[in-house]
């Protein structure tokens, strides 16, 4: 076994331990796997099996809504976001944190599975990293399809036009990265980390460069691996998680995704629909809520959000739940309102459990790009955005964006959205993340 391999078991161990075994019942713990792993569960959710109550549902029974992203922020304040962003260069990148054989090691699963993909395209069955690996590298493939065929085509584009390693061919690598969405700071930093890189290791092939590329673009995510992205869970009494964000986000969605995770594992989970602001949000969530089979505190459109929220800690300390997802509202009047109201619930959360919230998950849209970057750093200026749910992944070209807000916003990215279906949420993987990016990249020299 090489070294990124153990790397990345050890990774994914942590990963499973902190996310799942919280749960000390061994027997919920297998539920929980065989749940979130099963294969072909690219299912939406309503394709997934129905409880009594919701059984008649369907996907055209869950209100649907404008999924234009980002349009509650005005857009004056993006503008002016943009420009704070452009200003802002503070983004740091470590020097060289990893190791060669673990980078090499991982160049050579992707030389790999490369070859599998260019001689059979539909070779997957056959291929011996496809039968050996697990359900969550299967889906950030899956998901990440579109960002690497976009990110592929340009690099393989890139290189196709290669003689040497020239200004004007860092210029070009530049332009890609920056299409890619890593944002313009990141691609200029990255590419000047590159240019240093590629001089010290005094790299001339095609296949030099490429390696000392993907070793950068790893050991960029590296870095960040001390950041918790785990979910912070209380040691005693319910854990409060807070979902904000932009409506159309996925806020909602996720809390459906994340609460059938959690019911699986075993958990008594009570869902707060304290968006009561939008036209259907709280039927939107309680179909969730029938889906998953668990309970829901709401009241009717135009309540006090906050008190929903009151109730609902208050039942769930009562009724010893062990989870509180909070639905809030993605808009309001205008943006003081809803920083406001956001600020009243955690106030109303706080005085009930001192602790409490114990997670501010802010939900971001992957296909809105940089938006999602602005969004951010509007939301963490008034809020204690604890870690981010970066949604939609699947539905975009845009997957660099995972880069620039590791890196803009120095917040972890806590779980991914690969896909509609109720199991398409994941922890996120830094080593699952840029497998999938790069899968069958670059083409054999
Ligand atoms: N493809 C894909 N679609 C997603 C994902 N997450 C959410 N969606 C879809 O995005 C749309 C909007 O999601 P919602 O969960 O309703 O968004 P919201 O943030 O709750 O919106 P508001 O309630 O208006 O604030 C829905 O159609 C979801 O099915 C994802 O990871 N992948």
């Amino acid at each position: 076994m090489g070294l990124f391999d153990i790397f990345k078991r050890k990774n994914k161990k942590n990963s499973k331990k902190n996310h799942f075994e919280q749960d000390h019942d061994d027997k919920n713990q297998k539920n929980v796997k065989k749940q979130v792993t099963k294969p072909d569960e690219h299912q939406t959710a309503s394709e997934t099996p129905q409880s009594n109550e919701s059984s008649n549902s369907n996907e055209s029974e869950v209100p649907k809504k404008s999924k234009v992203s980002g349009e509650t922020i005005q857009s004056s304040e993006f503008a002016q976001l943009n420009e704070e962003s452009s200003q802002n260069s503070s983004t740091t990148i470590s020097s060289n944190n990893l190791s060669e054989e673990k980078s090499s090691e991982f160049n050579s699963r992707v030389s790999a599975s490369s070859n599998a993909s260019d001689s059979s395209s539909n070779s997957e069955n056959t291929d011996h990293h496809n039968n050996e690996k697990s359900d969550d590298e299967s889906l950030y493939e899956h998901g990440l399809a579109k960002s690497r065929s976009s990110f592929g085509q340009k690099l393989n584009a890139l290189f196709a036009h290669f003689r040497s390693v020239n200004d004007e061919f860092f210029d070009d690598l530049e332009d890609t990265l920056i299409e890619s969405d890593v944002g313009v700071n990141m691609a200029v930093k990255l590419t000047d980390q590159l240019r240093d890189e590629v001089k010290l290791r005094n790299a001339k092939t095609k296949s030099d460069v490429q390696n000392v590329i993907i070793k950068k673009l790893i050991d960029l995510y590296d870095q960040n691996g001390d950041q918790n992205n785990q979910i912070n869970f209380s040691k005693k009494g319910p854990t409060v998680i807070l979902f904000v964000g932009v409506n159309g986000a996925g806020k909602t969605t996720t809390i459906g995704k994340m609460a059938n995770m959690y019911k699986q594992q075993g958990k008594k989970v009570l869902l707060a629909a304290a968006d009561t602001f939008r036209a259907g949000a709280i039927e939107q969530l309680d179909v969730w809520a029938q889906r998953d089979k668990v309970d829901i505190v709401k009241k009717e459109e135009g309540s006090d959000p906050s008190s929903v929220v009151y109730d609902a800690i208050d039942k769930a300390k009562r009724e010893n739940y062990d989870i509180l997802f909070v639905d809030t509202a993605g808009r309001l009047q205008n943006k003081v309102n809803l920083m406001n109201e956001l600020m009243k619930m955690k106030k109303v959360l706080t005085r009930s459990i001192p602790d409490a919230p114990h997670e501010v998950l802010l939900v971001l849209d992957a296909t809105t790009g940089q938006n999602a970057l602005n969004q951010a750093k509007l939301f963490t200026k008034d809020t204690n955005v604890s870690g981010i749910v970066l949604t939609k992944l699947d539905g975009t070209a845009k997957g660099g964006i995972v880069l620039a807000i590791r890196n803009e916003m120095h917040l972890p990215v806590k779980y991914v959205g690969l896909g509609e279906g109720v199991n398409d949420l994941r922890p996120f993987d830094a080593n699952d993340f840029i497998y999938g990016l790069f899968k069958g990249l670059f083409k054999q020299n």
